[in-house]
């Protein structure tokens, strides 16, 4: 048994984390950056990439230092991120040209439009399993060749890098040596084909992309290579890649068809495994690479909402009926029931699966005796039936019957969301006891490629729950919700006029 550790960097929408497992997977040690989230104008969204990677090299070597080990004790680093996020970066100087672009970002929203007009719709989903939705990569790599000066002629002379944020991450950490990414990443760009694991040139002709500017895609478990000693220390082997809602769907180790796991964090995030086969959806879901391992591609159907834990801190933020997060949990049981209000946080629109970019955040149902106990009650809910719309949609596409869910991110810590969760469900509900499975799966496949860990069975035997969460409610009064719930999200549609 090894007694070294592995360090999954998790770099997330709003902060960059570092995460020490043992052999155990047990975490050691963690640290934790917030950074500055920037929004030049209404619906954009960028991040510093120069904070994103200082930032993240700075936690890694806090958390090393914290557990009062040197990067000699360190077996191989993990790499998890937010998905989709942009960067362009001068190859020559390793600077970016611009910030990066984040998923959130609505700023190609008219682009996306004009692509499904001109009959590109089919033609994408084909071959990527997404939508023509400005959430994707593709049409920020376009925004950026078309607005910043001087980049097409970069990219034209083969000068300019595009890549998540993992590539960049990876770019840094090497010292511009390598200039890759894995297929959980790729296959959110729009122009990666998850059926051939190869970047696709007619998609690349449509969002006119020069090809030049790709990371080569490698597996997501394999050693890429090691650091170049300029900032973490030299010679640590990289060895896992993966976006963060497969990374959480492998340290959940639903690694079998039908294991299915939802992420609570700012959005909720709900993977299903489906193997090898890369089902195509008739219910608004995205198709997705969970990871590639020996040479084996396994997929996944993603359910994506955007506004899950987020209503909880806008409920702090704006609202200020709460003062901290945890506090929406005593609140919402000091009433028995949300007294027929619904909260509808349509505040970016609507993910899946009713992907309405129009739709807007409302209250319905508030009488003379609607507290804010009730408003409490009510936001909680809306997570859960956002959640249960995945679920029906997914149950309905991968045609598998799902026992239960696995959960985990920071609102998972919330009993009450975790009742409500599973009666209006309607299947169990697990939690397991490490819950940063984001950084434990990014760490897995790091350690299986290294040998840290002998196999995924070893892996396997590690995951263990916390707790379990039965449905009480009658699935009448579940339905009956449910019903109410889908009136209020109709009125919620179509709200926003441009
Ligand atoms: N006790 C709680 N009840 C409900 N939501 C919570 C609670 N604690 C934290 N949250 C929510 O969880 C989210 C943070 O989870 P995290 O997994 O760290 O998110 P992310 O990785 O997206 O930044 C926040 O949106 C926060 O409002
Ligand atoms: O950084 P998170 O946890 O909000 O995750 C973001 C997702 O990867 C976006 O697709």
């Amino acid at each position: 048994m090894s007694n070294k550790f592995i360090i999954a960097l998790d770099q997330g929408t709003t902060s960059s984390r570092a995460i020490l497992f043992d052999h155990q997977g047990k975490i050691h040690s963690v640290a934790q950056k917030e950074f500055a989230q920037h929004y030049p104008k209404a619906g954009w969204v960028e991040h510093d990439a120069d904070e994103i990677w200082s930032s993240q090299v700075s936690v890694a070597s806090e958390a090393i230092a914290r557990a009062q080990l040197t990067t000699k004790d360190i077996d191989s680093i993990g790499i998890t991120n937010q998905r989709e996020t942009t960067v362009l970066w001068n190859r020559k100087t390793g600077k970016p040209i611009h910030n990066a672009i984040v998923w959130q970002d609505r700023r190609t929203a008219e682009f996306c439009q004009n692509l499904v007009s001109n009959g590109h719709e089919e033609t994408f989903t084909a071959k990527t399993g997404l939508r023509l939705d400005p959430y994707f990569s593709g049409t920020k790599i376009t925004w950026i060749l078309d607005n910043v000066k001087g980049a097409r002629e970069l990219a034209e002379a083969g000068d300019l890098a595009f890549g998540t944020v993992d590539s960049w991450l990876i770019w840094n950490l090497t010292g511009g040596d390598l200039h890759i990414t894995d297929p959980t990443n790729a296959s959110r760009t729009l122009l990666f084909n998850i059926h051939t694991g190869e970047w696709d040139q007619e998609l690349l002709d449509i969002l006119n992309i020069p090809a030049s500017v790709l990371p080569v895609v490698k597996e997501s478990s394999e050693i890429y290579g090691t650091t170049s000693g300029n900032n973490l220390g030299s010679q640590i082997p990289i060895a896992g890649i993966a976006g963060d809602q497969q990374a959480a769907l492998f340290g959940q180790m639903c690694i079998e068809p039908g294991m299915i796991k939802s992420t609570y964090g700012t959005g909720c995030f709900m993977l299903i495994n489906t193997g090898d086969q890369a089902i195509t959806t008739k219910n608004n879901l995205l198709t997705t690479v969970a990871w590639k391992i020996n040479g084996k591609t396994t997929y996944a159907l993603e359910g994506s909402v955007f506004i899950g834990g987020a209503v909880v801190q806008w409920l702090r933020d704006e609202l200020g009926i709460i003062k901290s997060s945890a506090d929406i949990e005593a609140k919402a049981a000091a009433v028995k029931d949300s007294g027929d209000v619904y909260l509808v946080p349509a505040f970016a629109g609507l993910g899946a699966p009713h992907w309405d970019p129009y739709a807007r955040g409302l209250i319905v149902g508030i009488t003379r005796g609607t507290s804010a106990n009730h408003i409490c009650r009510a936001a909680l809910e809306s997570i859960c039936f956002q959640v249960d719309d995945v679920l029906y949609a997914m149950k309905s596409d991968s045609e598998m019957a799902i026992p239960q869910m696995r959960v985990d991110g920071g609102a998972t810590v919330n009993n009450l969301l975790m009742q409500l969760q599973t009666d209006i469900l309607g299947i169990p509900v697990v939690r397991p006891q490490v819950q940063e499975t984001t950084a434990l799966g990014a760490a897995y496949l790091a350690g299986l490629a290294t040998g840290f860990w002998k196999d995924i069975d070893e892996i396997q035997s590690q995951w263990a729950v916390d707790r379990e969460f039965k449905p009480e409610m009658s699935e009448e009064d579940a339905n009956k919700k449910r019903q109410r719930w889908l009136k209020a999200l109709n009125r919620a549609k179509q709200w926003a006029d441009d």
